[in-house]
């Protein structure tokens, strides 16, 4: 990977750091979600103190951890951002076990609308950063998979990205995951770490979880952590899981099986530099022929 050299230190290794924290431990938890709002709620709280008490700095929790994942549920329990109960409790965790929450995503009322959301606490509980789910799941794969969720939900505009003790972070919720422009934007936003919230399914699942995840990582150069619920044979709509860490690489570095699990693992940020500068592709685009452009 490094061209070989005679110098004592190669030259790369002379450059100072570009983050200030070199590298922290995320958390994915792959919660079991049902019907009971409170008790899912609690048992993400319950999770969160767990995954700091086992050295988490950064904890993600999983798409529509408070709700069962159906359109026919969205307006039952959604909630108003931040004043609603659910981010309340997740406030109050990330202040008491002193960590960044990314609460994986809640069905927010605004008015008449319902969205997708994820919101993000720092460790004195206070709200970083919210995200709308901006490309909404429309899918139709016949005798497989049919879900509309812009029946009832309304499609986020912001891009979202946001700094945590110096490192910018970009956030995605699952069909997100699909568009590389969107990430691609993040990373231009100086992102080293994508997460998204997710629960795909038992037919794209194990077709698309994994490969888009490394796709992102491997195109933007920099880590990619998708938390997903666990699997519920049962449920209306049956998770996938796999909740997944990826490196700069494109390498999965950690993943988890259907279970209720958390996964726990560092993360070296020096990484992404090392990947960019070897790989220097960010560098190499025919920006005289093509582009990425942000729009709003
Ligand atoms: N909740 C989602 O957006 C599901 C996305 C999904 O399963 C996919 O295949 O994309």
């Amino acid at each position: 990977m490094f061209e070989t050299t005679t110098d004592a230190v190669h030259p790369r290794f002379t450059k100072k750091p570009a983050y200030p924290l070199s590298g922290f431990k995320i958390a994915l938890v792959q919660l079991a979600v049902g019907p009971d709002k409170s008790k899912n709620v609690a048992q993400a709280v319950k999770e969160i103190h767990l995954a700091k008490e086992k050295g988490a700095q950064l904890v993600a929790l999983p798409e529509c951890f408070n709700s069962p994942y159906g359109t026919q549920f969205f307006k039952e329990y959604a909630e108003e951002v931040p004043s609603g109960s659910t981010c309340h409790a997740l406030s109050k965790a990330a202040a008491e076990a002193g960590v960044c929450v990314i609460g994986g995503t809640l069905p927010e009322r605004c008015g008449e609308k319902l969205y997708n959301t994820c919101t993000v606490w720092d460790n004195t509980g206070k709200l970083l950063a919210r995200h709308r789910k901006m490309h909404l799941f429309d899918i139709d794969i016949p005798n497989k998979i049919t879900f509309k969720e812009s029946d009832v939900l309304s499609a986020g505009d912001q891009i979202t990205t946001f700094e945590y003790q110096g490192i910018k972070i970009g956030l995605g919720i699952c069909y997100d995951l699909r568009f590389p422009e969107m990430a691609r934007l993040m990373a231009d936003q100086g992102c080293s770490l994508l997460v998204y919230p997710g629960a795909f399914n038992m037919t794209t699942g194990p077709q698309h979880w994994e490969l888009l995840g490394r796709a992102r990582a491997v195109d933007q150069q920099l880590w990619v952590a998708l938390a997903a619920p666990a699997r519920d044979p049962a449920a209306h709509y049956v998770s996938w899981g796999h909740s997944t860490l990826i490196d700069p690489w494109g390498a999965v570095r950690a993943h988890l099986t259907d279970q209720p699990d958390t996964l726990l693992a560092d993360i070296d940020l020096s990484t992404v530099d090392e990947v960019r500068s070897q790989i220097p592709v960010r560098v190499q685009r025919r920006t005289d022929i093509y582009d990425t452009i942000q729009k709003s």
